[in-house]
């Protein structure tokens, strides 16, 4: 079924672990780890590159939740085709950069799917400096704004983007959009190579659907433990 900006979530359902590691055998033995605290798993490109696709139809055998964020970008045609064999694996979310051509094609690519495709705007690890030096003049905020709304016009069902721009990013694109939001941090946690971070409490309440979360669980010296505790800040900041 398909989800939108509105869909209720429960607060564990929220929380999509990302398996940022080098091999099948660790990604599993994390998976069994963390058993029922976690329901949706994000497989990247270290993982995907390692062997991770068939982890993927695997997970969604087994009733997980499967975001595979590849962040495709090339011509609409292989953005197409790509995004047509990845809606063929079942799972529910897949990343393009938020791009008017690729979101197009993404969108395309899915018709007759529950993939849902999410633009990404302008990575976490990025402030005003970085989108400079790369040659862009707007900063962070009028980025993610525009491709925002590009994203929304192109028929995709949610962004990527820093809780720091949720509340602006929904009061601008309206209710049915999918905010989800990686740079997330429990409160003191380390930011790593993320610039634009937020706890997972603050972030619920600036309006995100859902968290990305990665080293602060995967790295973590109880995992599970780690999940827990992330869950229950989320559950304490659902409205
Ligand atoms: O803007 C973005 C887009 C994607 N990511 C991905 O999310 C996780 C975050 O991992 P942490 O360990 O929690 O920092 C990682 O897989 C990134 O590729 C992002 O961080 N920012």
């Amino acid at each position: 079924m398909a989800i939108d900006g509105r869909s209720p979530i429960s607060a564990r359902d929220r929380l999509i672990v990302a398996l940022d590691v080098p091999d099948v055998a660790r990604a599993r033995a994390l998976v069994t780890e963390l058993g029922d605290a976690v329901s949706f798993y994000k497989l990247g490109m270290e993982i995907v590159y390692g062997g991770g696709l068939d982890l993927a139809r695997a997970l969604v055998d087994e009733g997980k939740k499967v975001f595979l964020d590849l962040k495709l970008h090339d011509i609409g045609t292989t953005v197409e085709r790509a995004t047509a064999q990845v809606a063929r694996i079942g799972v529910t979310f897949l990343t393009v950069h938020a791009y008017p051509q690729t979101l197009a094609a993404a969108v395309a690519g899915k018709a007759g799917s529950d993939l849902a495709i999410l633009g990404v705007t302008v990575m976490t690890s990025y402030d005003n400096a970085d989108l400079a030096a790369a040659g862009y003049h707007a900063g962070v905020q009028e980025t993610v704004e525009r491709r925002a709304l590009q994203t929304r016009d192109a028929g995709a069902e949610g962004l990527i983007l820093s809780a720091a721009e949720a509340a602006s990013v929904r009061a601008l694109v309206g209710p049915e959009l999918l905010l989800v939001t990686p740079g997330i941090r429990p409160a003191g946690g380390s930011a790593d190579d993320q610039k634009r971070i937020f706890t997972p409490g603050d972030a619920i309440r600036a309006g995100a659907n859902y968290l990305v979360v990665g080293r602060p669980v995967t790295a973590a010296s109880h995992p599970r433990q780690a999940a827990e505790s992330i869950v229950e800040d989320i559950a304490a900041a659902v409205p």
